[in-house]
């Protein structure tokens, strides 16, 4: 499969609808080739549960078999949104390019998750000086710049990447997360919003009302896509099309938390089965990531307590995904070991 990217000069959301006509599915051969293997293994049928299946959707995702974990990537999309001026997170909209500027010094915890795995990181920096606009009061990005900001995420996706981990910087994109997620999924602000980077109290009632102003004002105002456009951001946007790029080039992909997920979801509105080749690292505090985990039916790796964002989650993953392939191809199989099989 090849590299999907688009001229951001003259890229249009629907040049983007256009792409779902066109969603490849997993390698069937290499997921009947990793089940085969998986029988012949040292152990008990099935005794790897969940290590099992990943092996297995990574090698259709890579279609081939074995799969592997030699090239894993993490990607960060940075950007900021009108919203933080309201008062809607716990820090200021400066933090953003000042947590770019720690991730390119190698400060961040995404830095050290990416060492302890070999991942290769990617910031994508994203005009940080030009905020979105404020979504209570119009759409926070034109259909052109949601559509460019998408083409962007898109060049994440290069040839021979065993997996992309994904993830965002972005000081109020809790608050764009909740307003997404509530006007793609319904039910009330209140379900939706949580603490994001600490939030309480009257800034807590304030994040929940700018999310209702937002959802209120934007609900119905188009599909999917019009709504990351009207409520997203330029980050979230960007991995929405990472996720399609991925998708189109056969790359397995990692989410991480509340906000990346949402991000993705707008794809899974559109086409359920846009998400098949994403996984879920974790499940973040944050309220609205079970709720949304249980809508788009994915079951996250691990529960770690964890509600940082910036593809912290999605890493982590990537030690999980490792052990699996290392396993998957690695053991000895009953008849090279002369191991018994069932009785
Ligand atoms: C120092 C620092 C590092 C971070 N790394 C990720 N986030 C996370 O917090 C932000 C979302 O929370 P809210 O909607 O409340 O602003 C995002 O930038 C997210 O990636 C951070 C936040 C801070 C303060
Ligand atoms: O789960 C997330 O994505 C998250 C949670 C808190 C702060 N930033 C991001």
């Amino acid at each position: 499969m090849s590299e999907k990217h688009l001229d951001p000069n003259t890229v249009s959301l629907d040049e983007m609808r256009a792409l779902f006509r066109e969603l490849p599915g997993p390698d069937l051969e290499a997921g009947t080739q990793a089940a085969a293997r998986e029988t012949q293994l040292t152990k008990p049928r099935g005794a790897l549960g969940r290590l099992e299946e990943l092996a297995a959707w990574l090698a259709t995702w890579q279609g081939r078999h074995p799969p592997q974990m030699q090239h894993p990537r993490t990607a960060v999309f940075a950007g900021n949104h009108g919203v933080a001026a309201l008062g809607v997170s716990a820090y200021p909209s400066e933090v953003t390019a000042q947590m770019v500027q720690n991730f390119i010094a190698g400060g961040a915890a995404v830095n050290q998750l990416c060492r302890a795995f070999d991942a290769d990181l990617r910031v994508y920096e994203m005009a940080l000086e030009q905020p979105t606009a404020d979504f209570t009061q119009g759409p926070a990005m034109t259909g052109e710049e949601c559509a460019r900001a998408m083409a962007y995420g898109m060049m994440a996706v290069e040839p021979n990447l065993d997996v992309l981990c994904l993830g965002e910087m972005g000081i109020g994109n809790t608050t764009s997360a909740a307003a997404l997620a509530c006007a793609l999924f319904g039910g009330e602000p209140e379900e939706w919003v949580g603490r994001g980077t600490g939030v309480a109290g009257a800034a807590l009632e304030t994040k929940t009302r700018v999310v209702r102003e937002g959802v209120e004002r934007h609900r119905g105002s188009g599909d999917p896509l019009d709504l990351l456009a009207a409520l997203g951001g330029l980050e979230l946007a960007a991995i929405a099309g990472a996720v399609l790029a991925a998708r189109l080039a056969r790359t397995p992909v990692v989410l991480d938390g509340f906000a990346c997920t949402v991000a993705a979801s707008v794809l899974w509105k559109i086409d359920p089965k846009a998400l098949e080749h994403c996984i879920v690292g974790h499940r973040s505090v944050e309220p609205g990531h079970t709720r949304l985990l249980e809508a788009i039916g994915k079951e996250p790796l691990f529960d770690f307590g964890m509600r940082l964002g910036e593809g912290s989650g999605a890493t982590l993953a990537i030690g999980v995904l490792k052990a699996a392939v290392e396993c998957h191809g690695g053991m000895a199989t009953f008849a090279d070991a002369g191991v018994s099989g069932p009785a």
